[in-house]
């Protein structure tokens, strides 16, 4: 289901100014603190009335300024979640769960799609933070909403238990058949969960678009943080080998990754961040890296240290290398230049993999 959103509100200093449009999935608004990120979700929910703009779910007209639309919250039918669950410690798990939920006809899917169904009896005292984080979506899934909204909703969780989580995050985007959009500044969670990402930069949008195409520009690094900065491929599981690693055919060739879950066939997103990748013109021999993709240079974009920030196609994926530009001119590179990327396997972190 498509949302579209139009908005435009002033808060305090900050001119909101958002317009962006996604066709499902999860869209990731993505921005550091105080770009604007819950005023454009607290719009969508009803709970910030802009002076201006329209606000389109699906064939729903939420907001219409011009034309005197603006339904209530409790008719928006969006679910939201927040960064502290939010659960009511005097009900059970089952109770909360159900709170504002039309029956309990979707109890049991949705407890089995979470992976809480062991939990129903209990208080939310006896929660661990990611379980009460699954009982908060769960909560929002059961009002049987038309969106989901979600705010921070693993920022007060420790790494471990955002790995825990993700995956049942990963599955509601696949399986669930409901637009999400979800507010991070994490680029890690961004990275395994956007279909469509929204980057915003006090109150205003610099970019939206497919999260692919926008990971892989080297002009939106410096806002990515350069560290951060990845492109996104796309791959499938071929082979688990007996050493624990496993093989990923992408487009360009194959990755050999530290043990990946999944059965052979599955499809993978996998992030490569840019400075993990190191360029050679000539193919590598004798070198302890398993991972060398033969690849075109297709942009260089220069940062404002040392560094410069390489675009290439390796296949029909992009990748992205940061290196030095002393490299960059001792190589010659330039729009065109055939080379090889190569990249360490235990570069790639288990984060830095998800479902496709
Ligand atoms: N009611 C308000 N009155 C005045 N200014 C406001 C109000 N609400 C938000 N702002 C300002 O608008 C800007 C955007 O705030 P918002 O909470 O949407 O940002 P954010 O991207 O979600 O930030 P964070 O990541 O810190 O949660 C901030 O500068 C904030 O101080």
């Amino acid at each position: 289901m498509s949302l579209s959103v139009d908005i435009r509100h002033q808060l305090g200093d900050t001119a909101l100014a958002a317009t962006f449009e996604t066709e499902g999935g999860v869209t990731a608004l993505f921005g550091r603190s105080g770009a604007g990120k819950t005023s454009v979700v607290n719009a969508v929910a009803g709970l910030l009335r802009p002076r201006e703009g329209r606000i389109v779910l699906g064939d729903r007209v939420l907001l219409d300024r011009a034309a005197g639309i603006d339904v209530a919250v409790h008719r928006r039918r969006v679910g939201y979640v927040f960064q502290d669950a939010r659960l009511f410690p005097h009900l059970s798990v089952r109770g909360n769960l159900l709170f504002g939920a039309p029956d309990d006809r979707h109890l049991g899917r949705i407890a089995d799609l979470l992976g809480i169904e062991g939990l129903l009896d209990r208080r939310p005292r006896a929660l661990s933070g990611g379980e009460k984080a699954r009982v908060a979506i769960g909560r929002a899934l059961l009002s049987d909403p038309a969106l989901l909204l979600m705010d921070e909703p693993l920022a007060s969780l420790d790494q471990a238990r955002k790995e825990e989580i993700l995956p049942y995050l990963e599955r509601l985007r696949d399986e669930a058949g409901l637009p999400i959009l979800y507010v991070s500044h994490a680029v890690e969670e961004v990275a395994r969960l956007a279909n469509t990402l929204v980057l915003l930069d006090r109150g205003q949008v610099v970019r939206a678009g497919p999260a692919e195409a926008l990971f892989a520009d080297p002009g939106l690094a410096p806002m990515l943080g350069p560290r951060a900065a990845g492109a996104l491929l796309s791959g499938q599981i071929t082979a688990h080998h007996a050493d624990g690693l496993t093989e990923v055919a992408v487009s360009g060739g194959r990755l050999i990754l530290p043990g990946v879950g999944g059965a052979e066939g599955r499809r993978l997103r996998v992030r490569i961040e840019a400075q993990d990748v190191m360029l050679s013109l000539t193919r590598p021999e004798g070198i302890s890296a398993l991972n060398i993709l033969p690849a075109r240079v297709t942009t260089l974009h220069d940062g404002q240290g040392p560094g410069v920030m390489v675009q290439l196609a390796a296949g029909k994926d992009l990748i992205l290398a940061r290196i030095t530009r002393r490299s960059a001119e001792a190589l010659a590179l330039a729009p065109g230049t055939e080379c090889y990327a190569v990249i360490k396997s235990v570069a790639v972190a288990p984060g830095d993999v998800g479902r496709s």
